[in-house]
């Protein structure tokens, strides 16, 4: 990205919008549109401009970080004020369904990148250095620039991807280990003397996602639509083991 690129709008200054702030404002001036009464105080605390959708839809580059159930309508919502050769970003954790609101919603001049940082806040409290992020190419005009943005400017580790092949592998990747650690987390008090490498491990994943909203969870299991099926397979071991328990439990 040029250095004359200097306008970024962001939309939703929640715990995913807070660390673009963080590692975007050395290279940008950030126009953020959240109502929310913690944003205005976020917002005087970083530097951060609070402006109203307008004026945020009509930044050089456009980011939306706001909770997926909210896309489609703020996609509609911006498409009237977007710069005619302006970039829209979208972060969230499902690509097939973003894609599709934000190319239905754009006029065809704008260029869409979705992408889907492969972390958050408390993966990335130590920073965001070789973190991986994947970019889906949906419409976009100068991908190498981009592309050297992320490597490059923010040290990342960047692949690309249809929304197709990302959303099949993260119905696994995230799918599984959010209800997992739904799960785990609903057993708590869990033991923390006597633990094992394996222990430690599994509620280290845990812990990284324990901080997520329920929206986040539900919409990683219910956006994506690979995930119901992976879950139903998940589901079935889970009941075939059960069987094979209870069935030697009862001496059978
Ligand atoms: O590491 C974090 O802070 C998280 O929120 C975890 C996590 C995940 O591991 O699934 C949650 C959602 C993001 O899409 C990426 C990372």
């Amino acid at each position: 990205m040029s250095k004359s690129v200097r306008k970024l709008g962001l939309f939703g200054l929640g715990a995913f919008g807070r660390l673009i702030v963080k590692h975007l404002s050395p290279y940008f001036d950030i126009y953020a549109c959240d109502p929310s009464p913690e944003a205005r105080a976020f917002a005087r605390r970083h530097n951060v401009t609070l402006v109203d959708l307008p004026v945020a839809a009509a930044c050089d580059i456009v980011v939306l970080a706001t909770p997926i159930r909210t896309l489609e309508a703020l996609a509609k919502a911006v498409a009237p004020y977007v710069k005619p050769y302006g970039l829209v970003i979208d972060v969230g954790s499902v690509k097939i369904k973003p894609a599709k609101w934000l190319v239905d919603a754009l006029p065809a001049t704008v260029s869409i990148l979705c992408t889907h940082p492969l972390f958050g806040p408390q993966s990335a409290r130590k920073g965001i250095h070789d973190l991986e992020i994947v970019l889906c190419p949906v419409r976009v005009r100068h991908m190498d620039t981009l592309v050297r943005f992320f490597s490059q400017t923010l040290d990342l580790k960047v692949s690309v991807a249809t929304p197709e092949q990302h959303d099949k592998a993260l119905a696994a990747v995230q799918g599984l280990t959010h209800l997992i650690a739904k799960v785990l987390s609903g057993l708590e008090p869990l033991p923390t003397v006597h633990t094992t490498r394996s222990y430690d491990l599994m509620m280290q994943g845990v812990g990284l996602v324990s901080g997520d909203s329920d929206e986040l969870f539900l919409s990683i299991e219910r956006d994506n639509p690979f995930a119901a099926e992976i879950r139903k397979r998940f589901f079935s071991e889970i009941d075939a083991l059960r069987n094979r328990l209870e069935a030697h439990d009862s001496g059978k």
